[in-house]
């Protein structure tokens, strides 16, 4: 079956239990979301399944084959791809270069490369950015190009850590629309990381709840919805900054 997985994957910082036996499953074609509170342990999950962490036990699949050991330009030639909070695009270079690069690091030629950038920011609906300096975007346009940028290589899979962050209820309902694109027109299998809830429940397919490393519910968005589990784990946090999240749930 294909399939990008951890099983019971544990991650201890110096002591902390960033995760504990986490067991989850990407599918092709389909879009999970993962969610917690602060400091629940998803990038770390993130970060396990693109190896810039390994975990401290568990197992990380593809296709059934262990990625154990792999660096992170390994599991992206893997087909395993990520954006990062707050983008990390090169900031001085023009849009299309930001993509022409991941293309010759994954092994395109430059003139592949540069058709394949092309090709990639016009799907996006994003193709009069090709010249514009990265840093210069406004800062959806900005995660766009990001995004973008992962799909370069055509992965089997991609990772969205907080695409949506900073952005308006429209911006994030295009995002929305294009991560379902990215879904059913790619056949990526998505996960995506949200602190934006609403928007996770309506997007995705099936659901992770975080909290304190731990996996403490997961299913559809009604199963979310309407969990007591969840509900408490977001209450604990409202009085800071969780209430959305919290009326999101009501
Ligand atoms: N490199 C690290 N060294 C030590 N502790 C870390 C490291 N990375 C994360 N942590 C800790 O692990 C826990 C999980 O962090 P993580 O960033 O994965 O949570 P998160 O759910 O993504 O949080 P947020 O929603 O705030 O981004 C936190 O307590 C964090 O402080």
């Amino acid at each position: 079956m294909n399939q990008l997985s951890t099983h019971n994957v544990s991650v201890t910082f110096a002591g902390l239990k960033a995760l504990s036996s986490v067991t989850l499953d990407i599918t092709p074609g389909h879009i999970s979301g993962l969610i917690g509170p602060n400091g629940a342990g998803k990038t770390t999950l993130v970060n396990v399944l693109t190896g810039f962490q390994a975990p401290t036990e568990g197992a990380i699949k593809l296709d059934g084959s262990s990625l154990a050991g792999l660096k992170p330009h390994q599991v992206r030639r893997r087909g395993i791809a990520r954006t990062f909070q707050g983008g990390r695009l090169f900031r001085d270079l023009p849009v299309i270069d930001n993509l022409e690069v991941t293309g010759v690091g994954l092994g395109m030629s430059r003139r592949t490369a540069v058709a394949e950038a092309e090709a990639m920011l016009e799907w996006i609906g994003i193709g009069a950015l090709g010249s514009r300096i990265a840093g210069t975007l406004p800062y959806t346009d900005e995660r766009r190009v990001a995004i973008g940028r992962a799909l370069i290589g055509r992965p089997a899979y991609i990772l969205l850590d907080e695409p949506a962050a900073g952005m308006s209820s429209h911006e994030a309902a295009e995002l929305s629309a294009l991560v379902r694109r990215i879904a059913r027109e790619l056949r990526c299998g998505v996960l995506i990381i949200e602190h934006n809830v609403g928007l996770v429940l309506g997007l995705c397919d099936h659901i992770v709840v975080l909290d304190s490393g731990a996996v403490i519910e997961e299913g559809t968005a009604a199963a979310i919805r309407a969990s007591e589990k969840v509900r408490h784990a977001y209450m604990g946090t409202a009085a800071t900054n969780d209430l959305p999240v919290a009326e999101t749930l009501q």
